[in-house]
């Protein structure tokens, strides 16, 4: 496989959820974060931050062109449905333009499809319009039938995207899981969006989920609105390599 180029970088940074959910973030970290979202080679499309920092980032960022994502039913999935709409309708109050939620993934392999499905509904209604992305945690499935299943849940309830993962378990994306996903987005009657997410660290990484989109979706589907990267080291990675200070080659995780 070619060398991913530095054109391929600029395109990863143009779909970059610029990510830090760790947990001991706090507030120079914010002011960091956005302002790395909105330096050169940026702007990111979004950042990806945990809801206590929704209302100062909305300040932070003021008018630049720089979405705010939070996360809902985070990183464990199993909250209570009054929590989570809580959870988003406070969000949403404080200014997030987008909802990662993380879908009852344990409650849905052990076959409460119907309480899953409720879930991602009650939080689209939550969401008031804003964009929601649902995080399935695709590494701590049995197989990609399962997979399949809660992406076909997932946009049947409303997804406006679906997630791999939550960064925070040990097996995050893997490209098997997203070629499924990719699969049913392909199927889907409406617009759905992509959001490979965790352990994505390298130019080599993220130029192997743009290829397989490109592959499924075709040359041109791969936007903001339809492609997400959701990742927290990927950032200077790509910057560096936009610079030419760093090949950005793979550490052999492909
Ligand atoms: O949503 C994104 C993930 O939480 C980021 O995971 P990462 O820290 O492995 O990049």
């Amino acid at each position: 496989m070619p060398e991913p180029s530095i054109a391929t970088a600029r395109r990863a940074l143009a779909l970059l959820d610029l990510t830090d959910l760790s947990d001991n973030a706090d507030e120079a970290g914010l002011a960091a974060l956005c302002a790395r979202a909105v330096g050169a080679p940026g702007p990111v499309p979004a950042i990806c931050i945990w809801p206590r920092f929704v209302a100062q980032a909305r300040t932070m960022l003021g008018r630049a062109p720089v979405r705010i994502a939070t996360v809902v039913n985070f990183p464990q999935g199993e909250s209570t449905g009054a929590d989570v709409l809580a959870e988003t309708q406070g969000a949403v109050a404080a200014g997030a333009d987008e909802i990662d939620l993380v879908l009852p993934w344990r409650a849905f392999l052990g076959g409460d499809v119907a309480g899953a499905e409720a879930m991602v509904r009650a939080v689209k209604d939550g969401c008031d319009g804003r964009t929601l992305k649902v995080i399935l945690e695709t590494g701590e499935y049995p197989d990609l039938d399962r997979v399949r299943a809660a992406s076909e849940l997932a946009i049947a309830a409303g997804a406006d995207f679906i997630k791999t993962s939550t960064g925070k378990t040990a097996h995050s994306a893997s490209l098997p899981a997203a070629r499924t996903m990719l699969e049913v987005i392909a199927g889907s009657d409406r617009p759905v969006g992509l959001k490979p997410s965790g352990g994505i660290r390298t130019l080599a990484d993220a130029a192997s989920y743009l290829d397989l989109a490109d592959e499924i979706m075709g040359p041109h589907w791969a936007r903001p609105d339809t492609f997400r990267f959701g990742a927290s080291g990927l950032h200077q990675v790509l910057v560096d390599a936009i610079a030419g200070e760093a090949s950005g080659e793979a550490s052999g995780s492909y």
